[in-house]
């Protein structure tokens, strides 16, 4: 069986477009780590990416229907700072005016156990939100759409509006970078392992 290991409705949405039968254990880390040891964006992502894929393994260790699990984080970087989720409504007014005007990059490391074997891999897209007014943050923040995403935003909510260009995986700033995880699953065999003759019949899998 394959485990996206997430609590994300956003990554839960994503993966289901692959149509392969999955089911959801979500991991419970501590999301800190050690800046000086973990340097750059890419870093950062993917180590926390395998601390949830541990996680998860620790939890699962007596299972043997699983043979496929995947874990991610996403981070928003900008000027060698990294945005994670805000603390609360008045932080995500920060980070949205830190923002404002300028391009940023949004990473997502990932994680994937196939059959005991170990692979990670992260993505990067750059955002440009437009100028932003302060009523406009103060009113964004109020819906309470920022308070559980990196960077205080939701591209592919209300948090659209604010974004002027994109250049890179829309999917990776929502959480998931579908084209990558697609070609790893596809190369490892893991797509045809888990596609069934209703899929082949154009029916999706609930
Ligand atoms: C930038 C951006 C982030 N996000 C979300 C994706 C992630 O859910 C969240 C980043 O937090 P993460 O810590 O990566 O993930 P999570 O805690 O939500 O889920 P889990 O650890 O259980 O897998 O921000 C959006 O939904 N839209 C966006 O535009």
């Amino acid at each position: 069986m394959i485990i996206l290991g997430t609590s994300s409705p956003r990554r839960i949405e994503l993966f289901s477009h692959f149509k392969l039968p999955f089911q959801i254990l979500a991991p419970q880390i501590d999301e800190k780590v050690d800046e000086t040891l973990y340097k750059t964006p890419e870093a950062v992502v993917i180590k926390i990416a395998k601390d949830k894929l541990q996680k998860i393994c620790d939890n699962t260790i007596n299972r043997e229907d699983i043979d496929v699990i995947i874990t991610a984080d996403t981070i928003v970087w900008m000027d060698g700072r990294i945005f994670g989720k805000p603390r609360d409504s008045s932080n995500a007014k920060e980070i949205l005016r830190e923002l404002s005007g300028k391009w940023h990059k949004v990473f997502t490391g990932v994680c994937v156990k196939i059959d005991n074997e170990e692979f990670s891999f992260y993505e990067e897209t750059s955002v440009k939100f437009r100028e932003l007014e302060d009523e406009e943050i103060d009113f964004y923040v109020s819906t309470g759409e920022p308070l559980d995403k990196a960077g205080a935003y939701g591209i592919q909510e209300l948090g659209g509006v604010l974004v002027e260009r994109i250049e890179g995986d829309y999917t990776n700033v929502v959480g998931l970078p579908l084209p990558k995880l697609w070609k790893l699953l596809f190369d490892r065999g893991v797509i045809k392992r888990y596609a069934t003759r209703k899929w082949s019949e154009g029916e999706a899998i609930k």
